[in-house]
């Protein structure tokens, strides 16, 4: 028997189901009106052509803060100062399964635009119900909706 092989340990791959898997960090970023900040989804991503909070996947090492700062900063171009949690969402689209660490972003500079040529814009959080978002984010938009219920 062969005894140049690798130990089995370092070779081993994550499981289909471990790859599948992605931690998220998504940013809901509010301006002064109260508007919401949404980015449309290119053709060729997942989720293809849906709206979406902007974000990405953590990177090894990274945490969500961190890497929700540097999405932000690639895809649209502002500086994120300081988050918040918002929420955090588990769900199984069939050929992904993501979690997304939702984090409410309450201090930035610049001004947002879609840096990647996507379509961007400010919509008030009684709009945000015609646009269509991934089936994960229902649970962000409802929570939306219920804090300015809230509000006197
Ligand atoms: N950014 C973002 N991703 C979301 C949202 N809702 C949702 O299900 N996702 C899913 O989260 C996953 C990762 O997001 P992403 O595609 O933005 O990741 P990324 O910026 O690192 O993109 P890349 O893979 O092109 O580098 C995708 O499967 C996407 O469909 C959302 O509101 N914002
Ligand atoms: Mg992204």
């Amino acid at each position: 028997m062969s005894t140049d092989k690798a130990p089995a340990s370092a070779v081993k791959k994550s499981s289909p189901a471990a790859q599948r898997k992605v931690l998220v960090a998504v940013g809901v970023i509010e301006n002064s009106q109260g508007e919401i900040f949404i980015c449309r989804r290119g053709a060729d991503q997942h989720q293809a052509n849906k709206w979406e909070f902007p974000g990405g996947k953590v990177e090894a090492g990274e945490t969500v803060a961190q890497a929700l700062a540097r999405e932000l900063a690639e895809e649209i171009g502002i500086e994120v100062h300081a988050c918040q949690p918002f929420m955090q969402i588990e769900h199984d689209y069939g050929d992904k399964h993501v979690t997304l660490a939702i984090r409410k972003v309450t201090a930035f500079s610049g001004t947002p635009s879609g840096l990647e040529g996507q379509p961007s814009r400010w919509v008030s959080v009684s709009e945000l119900n015609q646009y269509d978002f991934p089936a994960a984010n229902g649970p962000i938009v409802d929570k939306l909706n219920q804090a300015v219920s809230c509000k006197l």
